[in-house]
């Protein structure tokens, strides 16, 4: 197929669907495909299935900023624009599969400045410039080349006013939306960011400290703005222009003509969820399951036994760092050997032990390690047992471990007063194993106040998401790879061609998953306390991605290993997602029998 035969489809809004049906039908018995072909075609088929085809749509969207006061204090230009702005970058990358830019206006003032943002706006959707002559190139031609998100941000507001697109007046908006859509057949809008709860303006200071500024500094920023910015009005004269309006992030939300596309509505949907503020995810996969003892995919089988006993660290995990104030917590397990060895230790030792900072580089073979200043909480003797305090005597001590055979450690490190206290949000997949992980955390009635609603809280109250389950293999769950490749000699040589795209027969691919996970995502931007996600290593392997900023492409690549805890910090003054990885035990499972598949 010529290029020509190409070139107009992609000034229609449909471009993508069309180009799909015309690039090749695999169905058609005319049409000679080898199998690199037919590889590429299932990936753009696939990717266009699973993310609503919006990638079709030619769409700008143009974060402003809006001046607010509150009680005199006004920090406007730090409305948290960029980092919507980043968000709504990776939302559509990751769960649209469409092209997305970030334009920063005041990098394109000067004299030729405005010109070349127009330029550069015009190569970004004028998929003809495109080196590709190969519309099977799916790099180059395919979802990638098709169509995209273009974000014009104001990143420095009051020098981007100096451009004809800042969007900072009623005027320079009506110019722009003329100017993209008759000239680049874009749809356009635009997005104004107001704050003035007393958590925003906290937020705001923060940034302004965080960024090297004074309160000085930001008043002569804000007086220059405010001469300037012309908020979008609401007499009328502004109703044929698309905007949403955030106000106070995602407390209050005024949408305008967004609704009328099935994309603005989405996105619509993403950004009422979205804060800036500072918050932690935590990401476990399940404790080993039955099955995965069997080396067996899918299925709804209960836990192994050292599955169950990462359930019971899971949860000393959860008291003392997710809903606690420390930050660090390690296990360390001695058998019938060590055992004698630690009391003979605590005799020579002659202290509490409890508050010694002995035991730094203690450890054991699932991982973990005992760093300096971490104490000693806690203690299980024998396997499958509860955790105990540990007697704060030493002699006391020594009558618990006289019998014992195996006895587990839990050392924790920072403050561990508040264990429990702090309101944490506990979110599993439908699944036995996830759902059996959680089994030990504890679910006491916080006092009323902690929350800003009033009412009594309660702890980790459990949720469970069937979009979480794992990748369901179809014809194949329940069976080994043994089996699989018996029925099916090449699947895993199929799959590993293509692992985003490889759909199991009657079941799904990581591409379904994606589909799946978007409202759980968009749900968990809305969530500021701590919260744990115990789930599978398929949907964790682009839960991480998304969270950690990857790829769709590399996501699936990320190991999940078992009995490991992720955490994610994300400090909200705009750096990147900080991730540390916890080796619960009892044993540090990388290989789960399946890494062929
Ligand atoms: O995409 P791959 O790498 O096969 O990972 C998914 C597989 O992981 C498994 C275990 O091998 O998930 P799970 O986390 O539920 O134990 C299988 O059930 C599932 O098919």
């Amino acid at each position: 197929m010529s290029r020509n035969l190409i070139r107009p489809v992609f000034r229609h809004c449909q471009a993508v669907s069309l180009f799909a049906a015309k690039v090749v039908d695999p169905m058609d018995p005319t049409v000679k495909l080898g199998d690199s072909d037919y590889f590429k075609h299932q990936q753009l088929v696939q990717s266009l299935g699973s993310s609503s085809a919006p990638s079709v749509r030619f769409y700008f969207l143009l974060a402003t900023t809006h001046l607010c006061s509150n009680n005199g204090q006004h920090l406007a230009w730090m409305r948290g624009k960029t980092h919507i702005a980043r968000e709504l970058k990776r939302y559509i990358e990751f769960f649209h599969g469409a092209r997305a830019e970030i334009f920063s206006v005041s990098e394109y003032i000067g004299p030729d400045g405005e010109d070349k943002l127009y330029e550069a706006l015009n190569s970004f959707f004028d998929v003809t410039n495109s080196p590709t002559a190969d519309p099977y190139d799916f790099e180059q031609c395919g979802v990638e080349g098709v169509g995209g998100f273009a974000i014009i941000l104001s990143s420095d507001t009051v020098e981007s006013t100096k451009s004809m697109w800042s969007a900072h007046t009623k005027w320079h908006r009506k110019w722009m939306a003329r100017k993209l859509e008759d000239e680049l057949q874009a749809e356009v809008c635009f997005i104004q960011i107001s704050v003035d709860s007393p958590k925003g303006e906290k937020y705001l200071s923060d940034l302004a400290a965080y960024r090297g500024m004074t309160l000085e500094e930001s008043r002569d920023l804000i007086a220059n703005y405010q001469d300037h910015y012309v908020p979008i009005q609401m007499d009328q004269s502004e109703d044929q222009t698309p905007f949403i309006h955030l106000m106070n992030y995602n407390q209050k939300m005024v949408v305008n003509k967004m609704m009328r596309s099935f994309v603005g509505s989405q996105v619509c949907h993403f950004l009422s969820n979205l804060h800036p503020f500072q918050h932690t995810v935590y990401l476990a996969r399940h404790g080993e399951s039955e099955f995965n003892v069997e080396m067996r995919i899918g299925g709804d089988s209960g836990l192994s036994r050292r599955g169950e006993e990462f359930a019971r660290r899971t949860a000393e995990f959860v008291k003392y760092v997710v809903c606690g104030h420390a930050n660090d917590l390690v296990c360390v397990t001695l058998t019938a050997k060590d055992v004698p060895k630690l009391r003979d230790w605590i005799i020579e030792l002659k202290r509490n032990i409890v508050a010694t900072r002995d035991w730094a580089d203690f450890g054991d073979a699932s991982g973990g390690v005992v760093r300096r200043f971490m104490q000693l909480k806690r203690m299980q003797i024998g396997w499958a047992a509860d955790f105990e305090d540990t007697p704060s005597t030493v002699q006391d001590l020594l009558r618990r471990l006289e019998k014992a055979k195996v006895v587990t450690l839990v050392f924790v490190g920072g403050d561990t007063s508040g264990a429990g206290t702090v309101p944490g949000r506990l979110w599993t997949s439908s699944l036995r194993r996830t759902i059996e992980t959680a089994q030990f955390i504890e679910h006491p009635i916080l006092p009323a106040g902690l929350m800003t609603d009033g009412k009594p809280y309660y702890q980790m109250r459990g949720r469970q998401f069937r979009n979480m389950d794992e990748v369901y293999a179809g014809e194949y769950d329940g069976l080994t790879e043994e089996e699989i490749t018996k029925r099916a000699p090449n699947v895993i040589a199929d799959r590993k061609r293509d692992k985003l795209g490889f759909r199991y027969p009657r079941g799904e691919s990581y591409y379904d998953i994606i589909a799946r996970l978007e409202s759980v995502m968009s749900h968990l931007e809305r969530i500021q306390q701590p919260i744990l996600i115990i789930s599978h290593q398929a949907v964790l392997r682009l839960m991480y991605g998304w969270l950690m900023h990857k790829t769709r492409e590399d996501s699936v690549e990320t190991q999940v290993p078992q009995h490991e805890v992720v955490r994610i910090c994300f400090d909200g003054l705009g750096g990147g997602p900080v991730e540390t990885r916890f080796p619960l035990g009892p044993t540090h499972l990388t290989d789960d029998g399946q890494s062929d598949l």
